[in-house]
């Protein structure tokens, strides 16, 4: 199976309305494609749907020559779909260590027994030692999460992910909050994640998603309006009208 993930018509209506319509979306192996557009353009839902939170009403969704369509989230997580949301979801009372380590045990199955038998919890710890290293916060790994700046919370977020060893990483806006010094670096930290895992972003800011994105798709009133290289974005003019006005949408 490879990692590229495809949707062919993919739509959901809610009632009369059609939040996403007709998507064909292609994520290719070792993507780093954002998924942009204005409020409400159907951003997050597509994400709901590719993640299995909500199932289509038209279309298909495949991972290589897999068919995911009708799959449960928790079936499509084991094959190696991840998200992050847009709101932080961590436990505050938790160190980033125990959360990432938490996160290895429910990838093995080892539910609430993961602290037994001590030659297995090195190795998990070691694992989340070395993922915690890979999103720079090694050093904030016994620090309770409440404490840790929220820039450092997103990032924990995105650890929390690849604890589940993604093939293909869904962030859902994962700057959202974050201090624009912040930004930039935790962008970096993405953009530094293994190559071959294909990542799909949701970013408002056009200065991060011209920087760190390889492919942009753009979505408007749930459709594809067009899809290209930041270059080709950049100087299209239907992307340059849509974004008339937008807050943030100079770089466009
Ligand atoms: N469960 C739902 N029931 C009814 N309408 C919904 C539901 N989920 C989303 N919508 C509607 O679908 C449309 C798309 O919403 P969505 O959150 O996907 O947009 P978005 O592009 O992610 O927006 P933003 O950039 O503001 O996060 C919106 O009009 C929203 O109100």
């Amino acid at each position: 199976m490879t990692n590229t993930l495809r949707t062919h018509g993919l739509g959901i209506s809610f009632g009369a309305f059609r939040a996403v319509n007709d998507v064909n979306l292609t994520l290719e192996p070792g993507a780093r494609q954002a998924l942009i557009g204005p409020n409400g353009a159907g951003k997050t839902t597509l994400i709901n749907l590719l993640t299995g939170v909500f199932m289509p009403t038209r279309g298909t969704i495949h991972m290589g020559d897999r068919e995911l369509t009708s799959l449960s989230a928790h079936k499509r997580a084991r094959m190696g779909l991840a998200r992050t949301f847009q709101i932080n979801t961590l436990f505050p009372s938790l160190t980033p260590l125990l959360s990432v380590v938490l996160a290895i045990s429910e990838r093995e199955g080892l539910g609430a027994v993961w602290w037994r038998p001590l030659t297995r919890n090195k190795a998990l710890f070691d694992e989340a030692h070395t993922l915690l290293g890979r999103l720079k916060l090694d050093a904030l790994a016994d620090v309770p999460v409440a404490e840790l700046a929220y820039g450092k919370q997103r990032l924990l977020e995105i650890a929390l992910a690849m604890a589940a060893r993604p093939r293909i990483l869904l962030l859902d806006e994962p700057a959202a909050g974050v201090p624009e010094d912040e930004s930039g670096e935790l962008f970096e930290a993405i953009a530094e994640l293994p190559q071959d895992i294909s990542i799909l972003f949701i970013e408002h800011d056009m200065k991060l998603v011209f920087r760190f994105s390889k492919r942009i798709s753009v979505l408007v009133a749930g459709q594809i309006l067009t899809e290209g290289t930041p270059a080709e974005i950049g100087v299209d003019p239907r992307v340059r009208e849509v974004y008339l006005g937008h807050a943030g949408a100079s770089h466009v």
